[in-house]
């Protein structure tokens, strides 16, 4: 009997020994696989100097021709960062294998900046997996059907508020990104004018849009640097996110802390409620509570994640927006062709003037438009390095070897300017995208500026749709022109974009003339 026992010893012993060897032999063989190829980095600092902080993406970008390869490998004070320049690699790694990428590196500027509990900052863990299924579940493209109405009037509203103040329209337009997201989020309605929610997301957003590459400052790397007071931090540039981030602080707590304090007490008493994500899910919280049923989400949860769709919604739907109509500036043909499109499908009187407004029913049949707001997210990304993902453990990749815990961008600009792909990829031209069963050159549409795998933008089909409704309702009765200088001749927009987690396009001059008395009419009669 005990001599049965000891060869069952034995015998486990040596499978430890065969699987243990197997595994050594395993991790040496990949330690032999080279990282992906890089330019040559610094003693200790490794990249941190050599990678620009200004538009990284350009120079990864020139980086991925010169070695030859889509995958890039830099090394941040001993942190692995693999950079992704073509859709092929960001398909590969970031879907199909996406269980190992779905985490985030720590965002320690963007938590001095005070975000709360947001899902794009969450790591892979139970609250991330709850906050997805949440909002991934409110914004499938059949969820969004229900709030088109909203989306339809508040175009609307902004499209016969610029005809009256066509000075106002950049702010106009924010105000209608905005209206959407707080009444879909919270069940808020903005005002008409001067509306505080609309100041705090002009503050969210130049908060993170100038807060540099996330997590890729030397906070970021260095996570007690936080603690350095504000003279100190001033000595190198590299820390200068530091102090703008402590600077932006309470926009960014303002914007997710006031939409929820002005609705709580409806919730809570039943009161002048209006749908929305915050009603649904914070209702089903206090219904639980009464019934003494446990609830899965906490109120910090809910809160995070209504907050996200107001603060990640807003300002990224506003400057697609931007980007759209300076493109339509600066090709005439382009928004003569869409507005064809629109009055053809919509109708027209004798005087060719429209006989409605355009509405989501319409969209099947505006094919130019959709391609031209296609182009607009492909022409500039409106995150070119996208946010962040992080890798859970060692991958093999084309023979180069992806350490555990690599923080990992996918280059959405790279891929936007893929020759392989796009013919003249500057050049904005919604062509591109035409079938060749139509005769037309058949070019895949945009993939990356809503990322990839596990993480990839929830708020897609909402912000398409949005960015339809309202460019259509433009279109539909008003000429978008250049402003004109004092000869009269006209002033082409300048073509520049901030820096950071989001390229928010410099401010630029436009002209909107109310098309006709009739575009006016069928505006005012909402
Ligand atoms: C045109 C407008 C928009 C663009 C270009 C955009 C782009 C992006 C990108 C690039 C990401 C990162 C994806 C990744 O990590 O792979 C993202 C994440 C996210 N977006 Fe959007 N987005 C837009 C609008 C919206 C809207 C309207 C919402 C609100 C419902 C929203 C909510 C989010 C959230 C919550 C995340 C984090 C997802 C996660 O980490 O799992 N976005 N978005």
């Amino acid at each position: 009997m005990a001599l049965v026992t000891q060869d069952r010893y034995l015998a486990l012993a040596a499978l430890v020994l065969v699987v243990g060897a197997l595994v050594y032999r395993r991790v040496q063989q990949r330690r032999k696989l080279p990282l992906p190829p890089g330019p040559p980095s610094e003693p200790l600092l490794g990249h941190l100097r050599v990678v620009p902080a200004d538009h990284p993406e350009f120079q990864y970008t020139q980086w991925g021709k010169e070695y030859g390869s889509d995958v890039l490998h830099f090394s941040m004070l001993g942190r692995s960062i693999v950079v992704l320049n073509s859709v092929e690699a960001a398909r590969d790694l970031l879907d199909k294998r996406g269980a190992n990428f779905a985490d985030r590196p720590r965002f320690v500027i963007f938590e001095v900046m005070g975000w709360g509990i947001t899902l794009t900052f969450l790591r892979w863990s139970p609250r991330f997996k709850l906050h997805r299924k949440m909002l991934q579940q409110s914004f499938t493209q059949t969820a969004c059907k229900a709030y088109r109405p909203v989306q339809v009037e508040e175009a609307r509203r902004a499209a016969k508020a610029i005809i009256s103040s066509p000075q106002n329209w950049e702010m106009l337009l924010r105000q209608f990104s905005t209206a959407v997201v707080l009444r879909i989020g919270f069940g808020i309605k903005i005002q008409e004018k001067d509306d505080p929610y609309v100041k705090m997301a002009i503050d969210v957003e130049e908060a993170t849009g100038e807060g540099g590459v996330p997590a890729a400052t030397l906070v970021d790397f260095y996570p007690l640097l936080r603690y350095l007071p504000n003279p100190l931090a001033r000595l190198s540039s590299l820390l200068l996110p530091l102090e703008h981030a402590r600077r932006t602080k309470s926009s960014i707590q303002q914007l997710h802390n006031a939409p929820w304090a002005a609705v709580e007490d409806s919730v809570r008493s039943g009161k002048n409620l209006q749908a929305s994500f915050m009603n649904t899910h914070f209702g089903r919280y206090l219904e639980n509570e009464a019934a003494g049923r446990p609830n899965q989400a906490s109120i910090a949860d809910i809160k995070g994640a209504a907050g996200a769709i107001s603060i990640a919604g807003g300002n990224t739907t506003w400057s697609t927006i931007m980007v759209c109509i300076l493109n339509l500036l600066l090709h005439p043909e382009v928004q003569a062709k869409a507005r064809e499109e629109i009055l053809r499908v919509i109708g027209t009187d004798e005087n060719g003037d429209p006989l409605r407004l355009p509405t989501f029913q319409d969209r099947p049949a505006l094919k130019y438009l959709d391609n031209v707001i296609l182009e607009t997210t492909r022409w500039m990304p409106l995150s070119p390095l996208g946010v962040p993902h992080a890798s859970i453990t060692e991958e093999v990749y084309k023979g180069y070897r992806i350490p555990a815990g690599s923080v990992v961008y996918a280059n959405a600009w790279a891929m936007s300017r893929d020759e392989r792909h796009y013919s003249n990829p500057d050049t904005f031209d919604p062509e591109r995208y035409v079938p060749t069963s139509e005769g037309g050159r058949g070019e895949p549409l945009p993939d990356g500026p809503f990322g990839f795998g596990r993480r990839v933008c929830p708020g897609q089909y909402l912000a398409l749709s949005g960015v339809f409704i309202i460019m259509a309702t433009l279109l539909a009765t008003m000429d978008l022109k250049c402003e004109t200088d004092e000869k009269g001749c006209e002033v082409k927009p300048k073509v520049a974009f901030s820096n950071g987690l989001s390229a928010v396009p410099e401010s630029f001059g436009c002209r909107f003339e109310v098309r006709s008395e009739r575009s006016r009419m069928l505006l005012s009669g909402m």
